[in-house]
């Protein structure tokens, strides 16, 4: 891992429970208007989990505690009980059709999410999936918790362990597979500065509007890598970190949905890529080191372990004189002169 990125994952990498609501709502009233917050979930045909998670935050962080200004659901065009169920858990929800509608919508998830800081008034705006199960406050107060309290702070984003579910029941640790398969080696070598993010693509993540308002929303499920990349290159890392949250329980797609995942995320790293010129031959390009986190079992907090990537080419062997020596014997038609 390159020393810049170890010194960030030392240095702004926290856990949620440094952020107590006590400490959260003393900020906030010390923010004043930079304090106000948004909570926006993107939802498409969520209606079995949207309604618990908007529930709860309308509940814990509303009600018994006034540190979420507005939450609103973008429904982004479900066809089941998506919008009732958020609505009546009581969410503001609004159809991603009704916003911008001079602008034909295009399907995707960073399409609602760009849409959503239209509907939106909140100085910090945080993203939070809509498939969570036991949604747990601190997902919104961990990743808040930063920006409320650090003014140089801009960009904050959850990490947890995420276990392979089905129905409920664990079936392997290995969740975030197009993070470990795809995301986390595409920003290692070609962002090596962005190694130390655990869950880089996670889908919990808050910003200050400031900072949403001057990025490009890639319209599909490349929006977690391209706000990532893009405010690194805008703001710098210093102004990025990552708060630790616990476990993430969330529906998991099949492999298939997972391919035109890895491809759309896959194609938001070239268009970056080819924007910065770094296709080009550049000394950090495809840097050859993996950086892979695991939960150490003594610290309790996330454990980096880095490995060197293949990244030896042998040239075409017609190249090697060796090779061409040994072609004169064959040549001769006789095998044994191999
Ligand atoms: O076109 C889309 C695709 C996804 N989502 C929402 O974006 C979040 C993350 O999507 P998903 O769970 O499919 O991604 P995964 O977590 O499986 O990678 C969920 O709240 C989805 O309902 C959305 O609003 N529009
Ligand atoms: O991290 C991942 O590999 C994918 C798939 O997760 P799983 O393998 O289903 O646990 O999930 C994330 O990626 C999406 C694209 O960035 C985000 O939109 C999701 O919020 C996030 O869960």
């Amino acid at each position: 891992m390159l020393p810049e990125a170890a010194d960030w994952l030392r240095r702004r990498s926290w856990t949620a429970d440094r952020w107590p609501v006590e400490r959260l709502l003393a900020a906030k009233r010390a923010a004043g208007a930079a304090g106000t917050v948004s909570v926006v979930l993107p939802a498409l045909d969520e209606e079995t989990t949207v309604g618990a998670i908007v529930e709860v935050v309308r509940r814990e962080l509303m009600e018994k505690v006034p540190l979420v200004d507005e939450l609103v659901v973008v429904d982004s065009g479900s066809a089941d009980g998506t919008a009732a169920a958020a609505a009546a858990a009581g969410a503001a929800v609004v159809h991603r059709d009704a916003v911008l509608p001079r602008l034909a919508p295009v399907p995707g998830k960073g399409e609602v999410l760009w849409r959503s800081l239209l509907v939106t008034r909140g100085s910090i705006v945080c993203f939070i999936d809509a498939d969570l199960r036991e949604f747990d406050p601190a997902f919104v107060t961990g990743i808040v918790g930063p920006l409320l309290t650090d003014p140089g702070l801009q960009l904050v984003k959850a990490m947890y362990d995420r276990p392979l579910e089905a129905d409920g029941a664990v079936v392997a640790a290995g969740g975030g597979r197009v993070t470990e398969l795809v995301a986390r080696p595409l920003l290692n070598l070609h962002w090596p500065r962005l190694a130390g993010f655990v869950q880089p693509l996670g889908g919990e993540y808050a910003a200050r509007r400031s900072l949403l308002e001057r990025l490009h929303f890639p319209t599909g499920y490349g929006v977690e890598l391209g706000l990532l990349v893009d405010a690194l290159e805008l703001v710098g890392l210093d102004a990025l970190a990552q708060v630790d949250v616990g476990v993430r329980h969330h529906r998991h797609q099949d492999s298939q949905a997972l391919g035109r995942m890895a491809a759309t995320i896959y194609r938001t790293a070239l268009e970056r890529l080819d924007r910065t010129h770094r296709l080009k031959a550049a000394e950090d390009l495809a840097r050859p080191v993996l950086t892979q986190f695991s939960r150490d079992p003594d610290s309790g907090g996330f454990r980096a372990h880095s490995h060197a990537v293949s990244a030896t080419e042998r040239p075409p062997m017609i190249e090697v004189p060796e090779y061409s020596a040994s072609r004169t014997g064959f040549a001769t038609g006789d095998p044994r002169q191999g």
